[in-house]
């Protein structure tokens, strides 16, 4: 038998998903070394490249962590995920992606090329830059705080605690923020945005900001798993339409240009950010095999050292051999 695959006689308990979650980790740490922190936002850089860890929250009651699990960081670029769903809670699906595509680039996250050559009437989707500005564009309010007051809300019910601003990220984000510039000059040219560039931006970078832990994205990943319920409360948070199609995007455009890769090999809804998180959504599925999460889980990666395409080099690998070894891909 494969190790860490479970037959009909094995008792899962939470000392053998332990044993096995701390080996897999421990291997895939090793290859933190392969990868880099990003730099071009300088405080990145404080990371440490050989941090690894991750977090598993099942439907059944299981839960799992490992590695360097007390680390906390910003979410980036999974925070497009979130500001898509609130803009579609305030505005409504139809209004969103009326002015938002959904369609994979295959470019990086923070390309434009796509949006000039081919006279695009909306950005290709709301997980590129382009697309996750001009969805920031739409948050009503006035303020950069007023416009993610729904946003830090939605977190806080989730949660059950309100998580922080890094206010150190935030500013290195904005006094080095010239790609993210001239994507919004370039996006007021084109009467993309519904605010001010300059508010739009600055709410924009404070959203990247929010400090997490791979606890959080897990619990945030299992409410996604649910269609948006809370398994707790058995509350819907977010309406199920809207969790369905963050989902979906999640698969499609979630981890930048390495998105078909990853539905590929790992088969699972997930939104990376360029500090190094990961956030995992694993559906429940129908199984006739014991296995540890097939009913469903929400998963937390954290891994500072990227890979080319800017996803967590040693997440990615570590998440493709648990959803091998678990069978957690969708398809
Ligand atoms: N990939 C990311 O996580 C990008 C988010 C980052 N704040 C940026 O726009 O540059």
């Amino acid at each position: 038998m494969i190790q860490g695959t479970v037959n009909w006689n094995t008792k899962i308990t939470q000392d053998w998903l332990q044993n096995y979650v701390d080996d897999w980790v421990t291997f895939y740490q090793k290859q933190t070394k392969d990868g880099e922190v990003a730099s071009y936002i300088p405080i990145l850089k404080e990371a440490d490249p050989k941090h690894l860890g991750i977090s598993i929250l099942g439907n059944n009651g299981l839960s799992v962590r490992s590695g360097n699990v007390d680390t906390t960081f910003t979410i980036q670029s999974i925070s497009k995920v979130f500001c898509f769903i609130v803009a579609c809670m305030e505005r409504g699906v139809a209004y969103v992606l009326d002015r938002v595509d959904v369609e994979p680039t295959g470019e990086a996250f923070n390309s434009i090329m796509h949006l000039e050559m081919r006279k695009l009437k909306k950005p290709f989707n709301p997980f590129v830059n382009a697309g996750a500005i001009t969805v920031t564009s739409m948050l009503n309010g006035k303020t950069p705080d007023e416009k993610l007051e729904p946003l830090f809300q939605l977190l806080e019910k989730i949660l059950g605690h309100r998580p922080s601003l890094n206010l150190d990220v935030y500013e290195s984000e904005r006094d080095s923020s010239i790609r993210n510039r001239a994507i919004g000059y370039y996006l007021v040219e084109l009467d993309y945005l519904e605010s001010n560039m300059d508010i739009t931006l600055e709410t924009y970078f404070k959203q990247c900001s929010i400090e997490v832990s791979i606890d959080d994205l897990a619990i945030i990943g299992r409410v996604l798993a649910n269609d948006g319920l809370d398994m707790q409360t058995d509350e819907e948070i977010i309406p199920r339409k809207i969790a369905r199609l963050a989902k979906a995007l999640m698969l499609t455009c979630g981890m930048y240009d390495a998105s078909g890769k990853f539905a590929a090999y790992v088969g699972i809804p997930a939104k990376s950010g360029v500090s190094g998180g990961i956030i995992a959504v694993a559906p429940p599925r129908v199984r006739e095999e014991v296995l540890p999460f097939t009913e469903g889980c929400g998963i937390g990666v954290y891994g500072p050292a990227l890979d080319n395409q800017g996803n967590s080099i040693a997440g990615i690998k570590l998440l493709k051999h648990i959803a091998t070894k678990w069978d957690l891909s969708i398809f």
